[in-house]
């Protein structure tokens, strides 16, 4: 038996294995196919990777705004520039500080106000820009378009500031510093706010009042909304010009197209093998808890401690916090497209990486954890911010009081953060004293005009850095506004190493002249990237549906109308889609389509009130009957208001036909 079975062995070792081998033929053969096929899976794998690797493209398509080839910046000598930061550092000078809910430095803010108003007198002065105070010292302007087609946006900012903190940290006074040459050469403008957040505000307020001086009233009204608490949470600033700002829209038939706050900034060497700067652009932003940890002990002679006393078990469950963070929420967010986006800009060894997060994202998640700034994109944060205990150095106290702030990404929630707080200090009293939940994604599809305009504005002043949208770490005036609009985007042109990073809230706040120079012409870009849009169409979106239009059709057909388009399925596209039209269709025909609805009723030659060009109902709800009824004095948002439609431009040009047919009576 022992001969038979080592003859055959022998046999079957002359094919495949070398040396001694107990298998048989078959069994050898099996183990040769899984062999050679788990290595032709691992190069298949190597290969594909390297294939993702060299073929990544570039996410972000960029859309001609039609400002993007316009050299004229806003015209600025040294000595502006100079000036313009001389006004920020005397912004900074304005010890307007938040330092609770209801301990703000409010006559500091009033001087403020009035500062603006001093130095910006054109456009406090201008005949088309209305301000309005809101709860005494928060800011609203509204900037009025000449073209009232297109839906208005916001630009927020805040007045207010975080305390200095320890004031001996600061290399130069906070709020005195002025213009300071540091040893890297550079121009620096020093002080508290001066990257959160008063370089928006006056570069906000810089931007417009070029405009107002230069006469360059905006096609697009705009508003724009100071609030004077962002940093206790905008309770009496921000929520109550949203109030204000929701009634003005109202008023005036107008819808908020899109809203851009503070947020994230250009940031760089960020990520180890991605060599460009990155416009970090927050389409979401966290959410926030505020946790109160009580631990109770006995309150004892401290020469007879307590094996445990409140302050040791709170210091406990504390470490044991910052230990077992909030789990990793890699790939549930926006955090994915930032390095999707970012990818294509990356080292190849990196593309690998990030052209493969279907094999990857566990690797790369570990990387985020390796810095407390990337980190913070992948999961709920915890930040521990007060502790307090003891009263006296030999009395052991009997409470210890801790207080945790959360930052919840936006995959995450409420519930399980509290969780996995109570199960880490399971021997403290954990109590939620406020929170809320993190917003919604804003669109940033190539086709979302607010994205691309705010995009294109960063890359004109930043043209080597390469745009990426992603989660909002901190939090802002936002949360207000989020029943406004659905794209609200988070940026200031801020240029940012990881090392700048923390001096938001931090030491040595800093804005170098040429960077806020750049601010300046940001938002300045802005204001006129969001008037070319009108070159395209309007941005308010009427939602017709198929049936509403036939039916909007066969009223015409019965009034004798004769359409001179031959396609009337979709009469008044959403912008998205006319764009995505406009290379099959002719640009006649397009336009036609756009204006259509538009022109049907707007000169009714037998309209009953002859008022109705003030305010028009939706053209879903243009029926038989309300010709008869046209509302007067009534403004409805989704519909645009026909005596400012922009015929100068070439896009309104009519053909002899619709020429005609706008001139028709409709009975
Ligand atoms: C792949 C790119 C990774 C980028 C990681 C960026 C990390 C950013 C870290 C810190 C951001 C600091 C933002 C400061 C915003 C200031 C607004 C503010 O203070 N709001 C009040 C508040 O949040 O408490």
């Amino acid at each position: 038996m022992m001969r038979k079975h080592s003859s055959h062995i022998e046999a079957g070792s002359s094919s495949c294995c070398s040396g001694t081998c107990y298998c048989s033929k078959k069994v050898k053969v099996t183990i040769c196919v899984v062999i050679w096929t788990v290595i032709a899976v691992i190069v298949a794998l190597i290969l594909a990777v390297i294939i993702k690797a060299a073929t990544l493209q570039e996410l972000f398509e960029r859309m001609e705004l039609g400002a993007r080839d316009d050299p004229v910046f806003m015209s600025a000598t040294e000595q502006e520039i100079l000036e313009r930061s001389q006004r920020l550092v005397d912004a900074i000078s304005y010890r307007t500080i938040s330092f609770s809910g209801t301990n703000l430095s409010l006559e500091a803010m009033t001087d403020f106000g009035t500062f603006l108003e001093r130095v910006f007198p054109n456009l406090h002065d201008s005949d088309f820009v209305t301000f309005t105070p809101i709860n005494t010292y928060s800011r609203l302007y509204r900037i009025e378009g000449t073209e009232k087609t297109l839906n208005p946006y916001l630009l927020c900012a805040h007045m207010d500031v975080v305390p200095e903190g320890d004031f001996d940290l600061w290399t130069h006074d906070p709020f005195d510093a002025g213009i300071v040459t540091e040893s890297d050469g550079q121009d620096y403008i020093f002080g508290r706010g001066a990257i959160d957040d008063k370089h928006a505000v006056l570069g906000i307020m810089e931007a417009l009042e070029y405009k107002v001086v230069n006469k360059e009233q905006p096609k697009r009204t705009f508003y724009i909304g100071f609030g004077h608490d962002e940093e206790v949470s905008g309770y009496l600033g921000a929520a109550e010009i949203s109030i204000t700002l929701e009634k003005m829209l109202k008023d005036n038939g107008e819808e908020l197209d899109f809203l851009l706050d503070e947020g994230m900034f250009v940031v760089a060497d960020i990520i180890p093998g991605i060599n460009v700067p990155l416009i970090y652009i927050g389409v979401a932003e966290k959410g926030w808890a505020v946790v109160d940890l009580d631990a109770e002990g006995d309150q004892v002679h401290s020469s007879t401690p307590p094996l445990e006393s409140s302050i040791g078990i709170l210091a406990h469950g504390v470490a044991n916090m910052e230990d077992n963070k909030q789990p990793s929420m890699f790939g549930k967010g926006p955090e994915i497209d930032t390095l999707r986006y970012a990818a294509p800009h990356a080292t190849f060894l990196l593309k690998m990486i990030l052209g493969n997060l279907w094999l990857f994202s566990g690797l790369v998640s570990s990387a985020l954890e390796l810095s407390s700034q990337t980190d913070s994109i992948q999961r709920t944060t915890t930040a521990v911010t007060i502790f307090n205990a003891g009263v006296k150095e030999n009395v052991v106290p009997s409470q210890a009081h801790a207080v945790v702030n959360h930052r919840i990404h936006p995959s995450d929630n409420l519930e399980d953060v509290l969780e996995l707080d109570r199960e880490n200090a399971d021997r403290v009293k954990v109590t939620l004293r406020d929170s809320f939940p993190p917003s919604e994604v804003s669109s940033y599809s190539n086709d979302v005009i607010p994205f691309q305009i705010v995009v294109n504005s960063a890359l004109e002043v930043f043209p080597d850095a390469k745009p990426v949208p992603g989660l909002m770490v901190a939090n802002t005036d936002t949360f207000h506004y989020k029943n406004l609009t659905d794209k609200i985007y988070r940026f200031t042109p801020v240029y940012n190493l990881p090392e700048d990073i923390a001096r938001f809230h931090g030491i040595d706040e800093r804005i170098s002249v040429d960077i806020y120079s750049k601010v300046v012409q940001f938002y300045y870009r802005l204001m006129v990237n969001a008037d070319f849009d009108v070159k395209i169409a309007p941005t308010a979106q009427v939602e017709v549906k198929p049936e509403e239009v036939e039916e909007f059709l066969e009223i015409l057909e019965e009034s004798d109308y004769e359409s001179p388009i031959n396609n009337t399925d979709s009469n008044l596209l959403p912008l998205t889609k006319v764009m995505e039209e406009s290379d099959e269709n002719s640009a006649n025909e397009t336009d036609s389509h756009l204006m259509i609805l538009q022109d049907i009723p707007e000169e009714p030659n037998e309209n009953p009130s002859n008022e109705t060009d003030s305010g028009l109902p939706p053209s879903q709800d243009i029926l038989e009957e309300d010709f008869d009824a046209m509302p007067v004095n009534e403004t409805y948002s989704d519909m645009l208001p026909l005596e400012s439609a922009p015929k100068d431009l070439d896009l309104y040009d009519l053909t002899p036909e619709e020429e005609t047919f706008s001139n028709r009576t409709i009975d």
